[in-house]
């Protein structure tokens, strides 16, 4: 992995335990302006799980999956972890990792989309931690792979598992079953402002409305169904009167419920992995909604560790490698350059210096 001296995995974070949950949420929301009631609610959300997010546990398994990769490719780069809003702290691994000799990292987070919440902000917070290195005298210098949501194998791991979910409900007609991609909302200028400045933006909708059309494609083929899937929206924060992109996955149900289906699948595309986003408001709260409607309801499984995904990020920084030696990488449709475009799903609220970018 010339030039690299390691991979650092950089994932948000989630509290473990309960009172680490309010100074996370705190951590999250800082200057976001997030109403008071919304912070309580998402307080009771990770209450129900004990005070423990999934979403580290599911990192610790997704650095082991990485590790058996590179290891089968002959490959002894450290695989190395930081979070954005929990420990281990994105500036403590980055410390270690300077005190252990490494000093060029390429960073993979587990945010597969492209916007200001998905990448930009990830970025900030790098550009925040090597900073506070180099007043330490510690210099580390980092790269990060591509928005990797266009790639092939993020498409074919969320593709067996839908051809997976949908299998549960052989022999209900296609008429009867509503095939709901499902995705972070964010707030609808962010929507409007994502992607490289120069293009028309939507950036964060336009790739998740390419990969729900490949998806449904390839679902269709494998299982002889003529599904037509739409893309619905979860976990809506921010005060009442900000448009945020719907429909809510819920408000849909009811509609879906109305004009007569029977049987429902999530594919929550937006999410790498069944953190709090998944278990909280799919599979507690919009399993719930479904219930209360008599729909049958069948959530598809996330990326997580799935071969082909976990093959395809090493490719992906096998392939940013490649690109930092000079050497010409392979094309794909929708593929994201490794240096962000300057002013690509700008910080709407407060600029700040991110890494990886050209500005
Ligand atoms: C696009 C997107 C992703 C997907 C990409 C990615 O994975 O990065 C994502 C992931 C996540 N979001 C998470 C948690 C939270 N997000 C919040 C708030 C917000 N998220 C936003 C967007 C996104 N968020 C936005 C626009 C806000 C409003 C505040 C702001 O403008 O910044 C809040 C505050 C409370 C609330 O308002 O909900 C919490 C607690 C967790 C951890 C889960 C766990 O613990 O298992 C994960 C993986
Ligand atoms: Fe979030």
């Amino acid at each position: 992995m010339q030039p690299y001296d390691a991979i650092l995995l950089l994932s948000f974070g989630g509290p473990e335990a309960p009172e680490e949950v309010v100074p996370f949420l705190r951590r999250v929301t800082a200057g976001r302006g997030i109403p008071d009631e919304r912070l309580e609610q998402v307080g009771q959300h990770y209450f129900l799980f004990g005070g423990r997010s999934p979403i580290n546990d599911q990192n610790r398994a997704l650095i082991a999956a990485l590790r058996t990769e590179l290891d089968s490719r002959g490959e002894s780069v450290p695989v190395i972890w930081g979070n954005r809003n929990s420990a281990p702290f994105l500036a403590d691994t980055l410390r270690e990792a300077h005190d252990a000799g490494l000093r060029r990292l390429v960073a993979v987070t587990t945010s597969a989309y492209s916007s200001y919440s998905s990448c930009r902000q990830y970025r900030e917070d790098l550009a925040a931690a090597v900073d506070e290195l180099r007043d330490e005298g510690r210099e580390v210098r980092v790269d990060k792979i591509a928005p990797y949501a266009p790639r092939p194998g993020f498409q074919s791991a969320n593709a067996g598992r839908l051809v997976e979910a949908l299998r549960t409900l052989d022999g209900t007609p296609d008429e009867e079953v509503a095939l709901l991609f499902v995705t972070h909302s964010v707030p609808a200028a962010m929507d409007e402002t994502s992607g490289p400045g120069d293009g028309d933006g939507h950036l964060y909708q336009r790739q998740h409305l390419a990969l729900a059309s490949a998806l449904t494609e390839e679902a269709n083929a494998a299982l002889g169904r003529s599904l037509v899937g739409e893309l619905v929206f979860c976990s809506r924060s921010g005060p009442p009167q900000q448009p945020w992109l719907e429909p809510d996955v819920n408000d849909r149900l009811r509609e879906l419920a109305a004009e007569g289906r029977s049987a429902v699948v999530a594919a929550p595309i937006g999410f790498v992995s069944d953190h709090m986003e998944v278990a909280y408001d799919l599979d507690t709260e919009a399993a719930a909604t479904a219930r209360e409607l008599g729909l049958r309801f069948v959530r598809a499984a996330t990326p997580g560790t799935d071969p082909a995904f976990v093959a395809d990020l090493v490719d992906a920084v096998a392939e940013r490698a490649a690109e930092a030696r000079g050497e010409q990488v392979p094309d794909f449709e929708g593929r994201m350059p490794s240096v962000c475009a300057s002013g690509c799903c700008p910080n709407l609220r407060a600029p700040k210096p991110a890494l990886c970018g050209e500005d």
